[in-house]
């Protein structure tokens, strides 16, 4: 099976490129803009793993599993399955859109002719015993926006966890600004996950692992990409800030040694208090609009 099939979209305002296995957004370029997202030159597509940049969606939990409440195997993968998994290409009635599925159901056993993402899943079913339809839609105009629907297909109850892990390109973390997450309360996974606020966590000087109570939109304003990202999300109650820094880069295998600096990973989620129930027949919604403006001139409207 090969597992390096991308799709890609171009209209007049933006390009998009977006690979079926963890139906993971590879690149996004609005016509008047730079690449928004970054992706490791160390990034093998060939390989049936995530990428390291881009989009991966983590779901149906984040992080380390000991620490989810959404799944109680420990040794489950970091950041959930859909990431790990071939996601079905979906037939898009917009030209400016690509759509993708994930079905987790159990196996059928007895099942003679499974497909071989069938019998992929069926490996996570022991993992997550909750059965859902996961569809991720991915819009591009001069505003990038990213829809993960989940519904609960299964006779009970559950918890689910999920992100958007975006990877965004900046000219030198160390030379940007991030507005919008003033006053907000946050977990600090670098400091034994204990509670902090009012660290508005404007510049970056190390590194930082934390998850940020908020639903404000957020900025990253880059004076040497002459450029702000605008993010704003609905269906989302965090965002996840990350960057491993100099010293944390060293233990990435596919993060080269000296690029460190060239992105930051704002995350989109529900995740940990978040963390969301949902019921027999229920559908979720969660979507991250992603815009970019010159750094002199206001903010596009979405
Ligand atoms: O290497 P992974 O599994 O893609 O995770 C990268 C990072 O992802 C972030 O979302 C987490 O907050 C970090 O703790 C983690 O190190």
């Amino acid at each position: 099976m090969s597992h390096s099939s991308i799709q890609s979209v171009q209209t007049p305002d933006s390009t998009l490129v977006v690979r079926d296995f963890g139906a993971q957004v590879l690149s996004w370029r609005p016509r008047a803009s730079e690449e928004v997202l970054w992706v490791s030159p160390l990034a093998t597509i060939t390989r049936a793993s995530p990428l390291r940049g881009g989009i991966p969606v983590c779901f149906p939990w984040f992080d380390n599993a000991s620490r989810s409440s959404a799944v109680e195997a420990t040794q489950a993968p970091t950041h959930g399955f859909a990431r790990n998994t071939l996601w079905e290409r979906k037939k898009s009635t917009e030209g400016d859109s690509l759509c993708f599925s994930l079905t987790h159901a159990p196996f059928a056993s007895g099942q003679l002719e499974a497909t071989t993402r069938e019998l992929a899943e069926a490996e996570y079913w022991d993992l997550y015993p909750h059965s859902f339809d996961a569809d991720l839609s991915v819009r591009t105009r001069e505003t990038l926006e990213i829809t993960l629907t989940v519904t609960n297909t299964d006779n009970h109850s559950y918890v689910f966890e999920a992100a958007f892990h975006t990877y965004f390109r900046v000219s030198d973390i160390r030379n940007i600004n991030l507005k919008g997450l003033e006053g907000a309360c946050y977990i600090d996974a670098l400091n034994g996950f204990t509670a902090g606020v009012g660290d508005s966590l404007d510049t970056f000087s190390e590194a930082v692992d934390r998850v940020y109570t908020s639903k404000s939109p957020v900025t990253i304003s880059d004076p040497g990409l002459s450029r702000e990202i605008h993010i704003a999300t609905e269906g989302f109650g965090s965002w996840i800030v990350w960057t491993p820094w100099s010293e944390g880069a060293l233990s990435i295998e596919d993060i080269p040694d000296e690029a460190w600096a060239d992105f930051l990973c704002l995350e989109a989620g529900n995740v940990l208090g978040d963390a969301q129930q949902i019921y027999p027949g229920e559908t979720l919604e969660m979507t991250m609009r992603v815009s970019v403006s010159d750094l002199t001139s206001f903010p596009p409207q979405s």
